[in-house]
């Protein structure tokens, strides 16, 4: 008996070897430069291991191998395209869009192979795949309107006085304060009242089982990234469909979906709106009318264009939607503010600008806080934000899908349906190329003049095309905010307590830095 389970086990063994490995010369084969895959985890151990950040290594990957067009590397047995020449670039993110329309590739490695949870993620946009996608992306895109964004403006503007009264405290004590975990709570704050109309206080004491079950969805363990990661080995994904099991933090998404789901319940029985994302999704949901053009009043390569809806939304997709806004935007934004409040401390004179674009703004409208139109009309507070996300970038590789197989033009390198392809963001936002200077914290890299003078690409802090963030307008609108009601305020001031050198670490889901970023902060 033991003898045939230990056949048993090793053919299972040689299969797998097999699987993993059989790949393994797929991109050399092409003529494409290709970082060396190893059983079992393919080209690079530490993102396994969690010992550097995915962030870190396309980055190090894009200035290694500067001036290729292509990469190849394997991430367990799946082969990934690095993409790097910038226009290859635009025909993977807009112009050939058609091909990489998934960010998931459809075999392997989606959530809704698991158990009901599971699936949840699996029907949220950033999941979703194909027609799916493009249903729900083109209708839920009118949403994020500025006619929206302005009834939302009250709510955010709310918060930003909670927060304000937090720094206060601060201010007294003259105490060094962690950044993103302060902004982090008029994040979480600000999305869970615009997208189901509640308030978790983060700012009071002891705030509550929302914003810790908040907190957890980004504390990604090396057991929980391995369950995450075997849905690369061909077969895993079959079995934990079959075997109904969750990967990814159920608990935490089963109060997120009640929470949710109650909402939805009471909105329906008392007839009560809250003018928030809950409400503007029923209502998409409620319209049968099939969104022909999507209002999109970003740049034409970011149109969906000519989509009809073929099926209508379920309760279900309204669920997994408000979960990805709370999980895409909580983070992301916190830690944005973050790095904005981080580089305005080390760089005064950068502050200083800032402030008196603000005062100025503050003065024209009375003292409070100006009106949508004129906070979106401050090119210097952008810029500081736009900076901010060049300089500690959230998602570093932006990963897309070929759905259908792709020949680069005036080359012979072809990628396959259900290939991965990944755009460096870390690699472009550090290249002097298009960043003098890449190491500095300059505003100016954002000025209209330096734009016109780059390639849009070459900026991937929101993505770009038509699967960039959907919420791009609503996060920068957030930020604005707080930035505004901060600086018209305050001052941040350096903190000893920060690194000398700024690590990422390699257990933040999106590349913060290790040990976290500090400030101070005095009135003004
Ligand atoms: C500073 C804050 C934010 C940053 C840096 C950020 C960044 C990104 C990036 C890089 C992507 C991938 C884009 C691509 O693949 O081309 C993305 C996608 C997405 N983001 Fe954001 N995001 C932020 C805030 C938000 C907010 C506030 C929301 C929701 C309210 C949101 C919702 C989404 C969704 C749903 C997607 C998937 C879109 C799709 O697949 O169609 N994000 N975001």
């Amino acid at each position: 008996m033991l003898i045939e389970i230990m056949l048993v086990v090793l053919t299972l063994f040689l299969l797998l070897y097999r699987f993993v490995t059989k790949n393994f010369d797929y991109w050399e084969k092409q003529g494409v430069t290709q970082i060396k895959g190893h059983f079992p985890y393919g080209s690079h151990k530490e993102i396994v291991t969690q010992a550097k950040h995915l962030n870190q290594l396309i980055q190090e990957n894009y200035e290694k191998f500067k001036g290729e067009d292509f990469v190849g590397i394997f991430l367990l047995g799946k082969p990934v395209l690095i993409v790097q020449n910038i226009d290859m670039i635009r025909n993977v993110m807009a112009k050939d869009f058609n091909h990489f329309v998934d960010r998931n590739c459809a075999s392997i490695g989606q959530w809704s192979s698991g158990g009901d949870l599971d699936q949840l993620w699996a029907q949220g946009m950033t999941e979703l795949l194909g027609d799916e996608w493009k249903d729900v992306r083109s209708a839920f895109t009118p949403i994020f309107t500025s006619g929206k964004m302005k009834g939302m403006l009250k709510m955010i503007a709310e918060i930003g006085k909670a927060m304000k009264k937090n720094f206060e405290k601060y201010a007294d004590s003259g105490q060094d304060f962690e950044l993103k975990e302060e902004f982090g709570k008029f994040s979480l704050d600000s999305l869970a009242a615009c997208a189901f109309g509640l308030n978790p206080k983060s700012y009071e004491e002891g705030s509550g089982i929302f914003v810790r079950s908040a907190a957890a969805v980004f504390e990604i363990s090396m057991v929980e990234n391995l369950k995450v990661l075997t849905r690369f080995i061909p077969g895993s994904a079959w079995l934990q469909q079959k075997l109904k099991i969750d990967v990814f933090k159920p608990k935490e998404t089963k109060f997120f979906r009640d929470i949710i789901l109650k909402t939805i319940q009471h909105r329906r029985k008392t007839g009560e709106r809250a003018n928030d994302l809950i409400d503007l999704m029923l209502d998409c949901m409620k319209s049968s009318d099939n969104v022909e053009v999507v209002e999109n009043e970003q740049a034409d390569d970011s149109k969906l264009k000519n989509h009809k809806r073929s099926k209508e939304l379920t309760e279900d997709i309204i669920v997994s939607n408000c979960l990805v806004f709370l999980i895409a935007g909580y983070d992301t934004t916190g830690m944005t503010l973050g790095s904005v409040g981080y580089y305005l401390s080390k760089y005064p004179e950068v502050q200083a600008k800032l402030q008196d674009e603000v005062d100025q703004a503050y003065e024209a409208s009375g003292g409070s806080l100006p009106d949508y139109t004129v906070i979106q009309e401050l090119p210097y507070l952008e810029m500081c934000i736009m900076e901010a996300l060049r300089k500690i970038t959230p998602v570093g590789g932006i990963i897309r899908a070929c759905t259908k197989d792709y020949t680069f033009p005036n080359t012979n390198i072809t990628v396959k349906h259900d290939d991965l392809v990944i755009i460096p963001a870390s690699g472009l936002h550090n290249d002097p190329q298009f960043y003098p200077n890449p190491k500095e914290f300059n505003p100016e890299n954002f000025s209209k003049e330096a734009k016109a003078g780059r390639s849009p690409y070459a900026f991937q802090g929101f993505g770009q095309g038509p699967r960039q963030c959907i919420g791009m307008r609503f996060a920068l609108l957030e930020a604005k905010v707080a930035l505004m009601e901060v600086m018209n305020s305050f001052s941040f001031i350096y903190s000893d307590k920060n690194p000398e050198v700024l690590q990422i670490d390699p257990n933040s889901q999106l590349g913060y830095v290790k040990g976290g970023l500090y400030a101070k902060i005095q009135r003004r």
